[in-house]
């Protein structure tokens, strides 16, 4: 189906907008009023640059308060309109968005509302325009999809249709099953946009918390189900008002946008898109660092034994257990510090994973970095990471990473880990766009957002899975950016034991996070424990949940760069992540942190 996006969603100048929409694939796009007003650029030469860019203009909006009013003031509102339309013409649109009254002057009475409606049809379509009435959920009078098609069915106007916005109909609660009994030739046009679902006042709802279909709660591929039904032929065009959005860069947002779509076509089954390849486990996690004595220390510390070096650059892979951690002080590292770079994901297709991230728009990476290098498949998530499709020695048929690393001589490791969950920090503004990546490209399943409190900010983390949790990565965010965001990339080792764990790692001369005596008092107001556990916990740092499914200990180590490691004892039914514990972490970690 062709897409179109409403300038209103992307940030920057009117160009800037058209030129983003136009690199991420839209085919059109909806010209707010406002972006045109502050353009210096002409409608002729708005036009001209919509055809350079190959996008048409499917929708020029909003016209407001123009129904059910007094005579005169129908008057004036004609005049408005001619100038409109007249507008629209130079500008090459050809339909125009007509939002329900909201204006104190409305009267309640549907035939007037109608007949004026069609009174301002037959003046558009002298033009060669069309109508498409919306009703706003905050409309005085009309204030629901079906109330706004009564009118325009009762008006009877061949230019006068009806525009569906998902946002407007789910957000008031409307069943979205009766846009079925619209005919598809008298919905001019169709308007997304999904929302977190919030508590609150629908009109500020509306105009700061919208997202793209899929970032939300509503059930928006449920509602274009039904407008396809009708024999709907326009385009699925995203309106997002958002105020993350107007902030960020346009160029990534329309990207993600158009992810949005293409992902939406899938489920509503329109549209080919290779089918997800869900990941089976993770292969490794990447390092990069410019100092290899730190890491190395730390690694050893938590029992890794380093097993083997790459052929052809500095990386060595460092092993224990099923937990295999790359360390990679390539160029990359001067220019980023330590921090978690890449992640291999264990994938029952690697070159069908990477097609299907390529299809949704993710950056592909070169397969081979140099000659001798073993062809892995990769893309970019959002925040940088980059993501290998890995066979781990799996079938001689498919390459495997680790032909391209020589063993070096090194001591059998004794301890069983394996890499429980990642944490990953995201761009303040792609919190959504990471948790629909990785459902959307990958295949993984988005758990609840939760917020935690942070001593300088706030912390949103999302966690997203494979079905049997052999795939974890949690995706956060902080409030502030850059500096408070620094204690949240981690390594999570999954250990049989965490006492006996963190007492290792402290022999070895690993350093653990000193966790305060308070949270230890209150553990022992909380649970239940047997004699002298909770002080074996208090003396390592050892942190406490408990869900109905079952128990988690863990701890944490000191952090290096940007990142740090977690050693977690987990019952196979409990599902969290500790998130209860966060607080107190984050405190210790900022608390820890040499003053600046
Ligand atoms: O918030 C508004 O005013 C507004 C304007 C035009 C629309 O299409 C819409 O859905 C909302
Ligand atoms: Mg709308």
């Amino acid at each position: 189906m062709r897409t179109s996006i409403a300038t209103v969603s992307l940030s920057g100048s009117l160009t800037e907008k058209l030129t983003a929409a136009s690199r991420a694939g839209f085919d059109g796009v909806e010209i707010f009023e406002n972006d045109l007003l502050a353009s210096p650029l002409s409608p002729r030469e708005i036009r001209a640059r919509c055809a350079d860019l190959g996008l048409s203009v499917d929708l020029y909006q909003p016209m407001r308060d123009i129904e059910a009013v007094p005579d005169d003031e129908f008057g004036r509102n004609l005049r408005r309109a001619r100038h409109k339309f007249e507008l629209m013409r130079e500008l090459g649109a050809d339909t125009v968005l007509v939002c329900s009254s909201v204006s104190p002057l409305a009267i309640d009475d549907d035939g007037l509302a109608a007949e004026q409606l069609s009174r301002l049809a037959a003046l558009a379509q002298d033009f060669g325009i069309r109508v498409a009435y919306e009703a706003l959920a905050w409309g005085r009078h009309v204030s629901t999809y079906d109330h706004a098609w009564r009118i325009v069915e009762a008006a009877g106007h061949p230019a006068l249709g009806t525009c569906l916005d998902s946002f407007h109909i789910l957000s008031r609660g409307s069943d979205p099953k009766g846009i079925e009994d619209i005919p598809g030739a008298k919905i001019f046009f169709l308007q997304l946009a999904d929302a977190p679902l919030l508590a609150m006042d629908v009109l500020q709802w509306s105009r700061h918390y919208r997202c793209f279909p899929g970032q939300g709660g509503f059930d928006v591929a449920g509602l274009v189900g039904h407008v396809l039904r009708t024999g709907y032929d326009g385009p699925l065009s995203l309106e997002v008002f958002n105020d993350v959005f107007r902030q960020a860069e346009a160029g990534p947002t329309a990207v993600d946008a158009h992810r949005s779509l293409l992902v939406l076509q899938e489920a509503v089954g329109v549209g080919e898109l290779p089918a997800p390849v869900v990941p089976t486990g993770v292969a490794f996690a990447e390092l990069v660092t410019p100092d290899a004595e730190p890491v190395s220390a730390l690694l050893g510390a938590l029992g890794f034994a380093r097993t083997a070096r790459h052929r052809s650059k500095p990386v060595d892979l460092w092993e224990q257990g099923e937990a295999r951690i790359l360390v990679n002080t390539g160029p990359a590292a001067r220019r980023d510090g330590t921090g978690l770079a890449a992640i291999g994901l264990e994938s029952p297709d690697p070159r069908a994973a990477a097609r299907r991230a390529e299809a949704l728009l993710a950056p592909v990476l070169p397969r081979r970095r140099a000659p001798e290098d073993a062809p892995l498949d990769a893309v970019a998530a959002p925040d940088g990471t980059e993501l290998f499709f890995c066979a781990t020695g799996r079938d001689p048929e498919l390459p495997d990473w680790r032909a391209d690393f020589a063993e070096v001589p090194h001591e059998p490791g004794s301890a069983a880990a394996r890499i429980d969950h990642l944490a990953l920090v995201q761009p303040w503004h792609q919190y959504d766009e990471a948790a629909l990546f990785h459902r959307s490209v990958l295949g993984l399943h988005a758990q609840e957002s939760v917020d935690v409190a942070d001593p300088y900010g706030l912390l949103r983390s999302r966690a997203v899975t494979n079905a049997d949790g052999s795939v974890r990565i949690a995706l956060g965010v902080g409030a502030a950016p850059a500096d408070d965001t620094l204690h949240a990339q981690h390594i999570a080792l999954a250990v049989e034991d965490v006492v006996a764990a963190a007492r290792a790692f402290r022999a070895a001369g690993g350093g653990l996070l000193p966790i305060p005596a308070n949270y230890h008092d209150d553990l022992a107001a909380r649970y239940e424990f047997a004699d002298g556990e909770l002080e074996t916990y208090r003396g390592l740092g050892i942190l406490y949940d408990r869900d109905a499914g079952g128990v988690f200990r863990h701890c944490y180590t000191r952090t290096v760069g940007r990142v740090f490691f977690e050693l977690v004892e987990r019952d196979p039914g409990y599902r969290g992540y500790g998130a209860q514990n966060a607080p107190v972490r984050l405190a210790a970690q900022h608390a820890g942190r040499p003053a600046r």
